[in-house]
């Protein structure tokens, strides 16, 4: 059975109850002429500036730049997180506000965020709970997505007892089950080595196709950056969507 009809326990064409979006082919995230400044005066800084970019449903997108380039507020603008000083930040196709309960992005940050006195299991229920999913149904769908990313042995583990690769599948596995249509990852991988990061990358873009989600990562890796199909390069806070970087060939996996 395909992933997505296992993680929502039937046919993926009414998968999203309380969403009422099924299929729509709106983009998910729009930015237009979108600034961030932080402080005033001789002190303000401008983190981004003029951005204006589309996120469509299926896109794979890594927000690429050096240190202090702007990717993290950008990423956090589209999230929802930050509120932009200039311009505007939509979400067309998600109905909603992207920190909603209906209808969240799933986020990954750089530090798996696990609740340390619950269970893997515990841990990927959590959210749902927190919504009105029935517990009957958080169980299975939380169950489907540790069997998805072979997590399965590790469900009543703790997260202290977890590797940094096996606590980022975790948060994976809860991005999963939430079913979100936009998912957003902050340099989920820069804590992880090379072979980790990129089996890590390769599980967020398998989990973004299966479920039918937008995937946007915020890294410097550019082999991180290669196994996406779009690359935004940022620089000193300036955007620029229509000159994609190249992708090298031949990155090593
Ligand atoms: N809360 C804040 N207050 C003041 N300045 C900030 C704040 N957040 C970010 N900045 C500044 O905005 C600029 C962009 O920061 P941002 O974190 O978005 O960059 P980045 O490309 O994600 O960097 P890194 O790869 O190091 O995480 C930097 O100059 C940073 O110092």
């Amino acid at each position: 059975m395909a992933l997505r009809e296992r993680i929502n326990g039937r046919d993926v064409g009414d998968t999203r109850p309380g969403l009422g979006l099924p299929g729509s082919d709106e983009a998910v995230a729009r930015c237009v002429e979108v600034g961030r400044t932080y402080g005033t005066g001789d002190r303000a800084v401008v983190a981004v500036y003029d951005a204006t970019c589309t996120v469509e449903p299926a896109d794979r997108v890594a927000i690429m730049g050096p240190s202090g380039s702007g990717k993290s507020t950008l990423l956090h603008i589209l999230a929802g997180l930050e509120t932009p000083t200039a311009g505007q930040v939509s979400w067309p196709g998600l109905g909603g506000h992207p920190r909603d309960g209906a209808h969240r992005a799933g986020l990954v940050f750089q530090a798996p965020t696990l609740v340390p006195s619950l269970t893997v299991l515990e841990n990927i229920e959590l959210p749902m709970l927190l919504t009105d999913t029935r517990s009957a149904d958080a169980r299975e769908r939380a169950r489907a997505a540790l069997d998805l990313l072979e997590l399965d042995g590790l469900r009543n583990d703790l997260p202290q007892e977890l590797s940094g690769g096996q606590a980022q599948r975790v948060v994976i596995a809860r991005v999963l089950a939430a079913r979100p249509r936009l998912i957003l990852a902050d340099e989920p991988t820069s804590q992880l080595d090379r072979n980790t990061a990129a089996h890590v990358t390769d599980v967020l873009v398998q989990v973004s196709d299966e479920i039918g989600a937008a995937l946007v990562i915020a890294t410097h890796d550019e082999t991180i950056g290669a196994r996406l199909n779009t690359v935004w390069p940022v620089r000193d806070g300036r955007l620029n969507p229509a000159s994609s970087a190249p992708l090298r060939d031949g990155v090593d996996s």
